[in-house]
């Protein structure tokens, strides 16, 4: 994302401050209960760190909602490399972009969050650039790329789905 351009730096940094949270729970006096998402849960659930009613002012977000926002962004990068990687070089990588994040994360956004998006959508480089920042030379070797990645998504996304689902963990507030 930084090598999009200075308008994505609000993405990045929100992207790291999550993956942030999710570390230092890692690397605290209960990291070993944070080795896998299934142990995650399972410990949060059992000590009543997961809040299903509010997010709790003044206090460090559990790891089950942390996680829960990636995961959801997961789903927009999966049909967005989808998208990419499926067209051909007709359709403009902003016009993708958007696509996929109406389909997937928009529905978890406020009416700010979406406008601010929208416009960082429009400073998307090119499709051509894009394919310099996964280091291929044409659609042809990007397909492969993309595609081999989207799979690897679909396999992880689909088992943390799985998991919120069994918890009833997919509106965490
Ligand atoms: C061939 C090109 C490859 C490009 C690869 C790009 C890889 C980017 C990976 C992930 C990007 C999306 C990560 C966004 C995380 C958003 C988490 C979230 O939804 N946060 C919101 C909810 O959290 P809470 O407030 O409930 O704690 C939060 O409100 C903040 C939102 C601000 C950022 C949301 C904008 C998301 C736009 C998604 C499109 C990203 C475009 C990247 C362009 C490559």
């Amino acid at each position: 994302m930084d090598s999009m351009g200075t308008v994505f730096t609000f993405i990045s940094h929100e992207t790291i401050s999550k993956i942030n949270i999710l570390q230092n729970y890692l690397n605290g006096e209960n990291g070993r209960s944070y080795q896998t998402v299934r142990s995650m849960i399972k410990y949060e659930l059992d000590n009543g760190v997961v809040n299903f009613k509010e997010l709790p002012p003044n206090r460090v977000p559990s790891g089950c909602r942390t996680l829960l926002r990636i995961h959801r962004a997961l789903k927009w990068l999966e049909v967005f490399l989808y998208n990419l990687g499926t067209n051909p070089g007709q359709a403009k990588t902003s016009d993708m972009c958007a696509a996929a994040y109406h389909e997937t994360l928009a529905h978890h956004h406020s009416w700010f969050i979406r406008q601010v998006a929208e416009v960082a959508f429009l400073a998307l480089p090119p499709v051509e650039d894009m394919y310099k920042v996964i280091c291929v030379r044409d659609h042809a070797e990007a397909k492969v790329v993309l595609m081999t990645t989207v799979d690897t998504i679909v396999k992880v996304y689909n088992l943390t789905q799985e998991l919120y689902t069994t918890n009833h963990m997919l509106d965490l507030p």
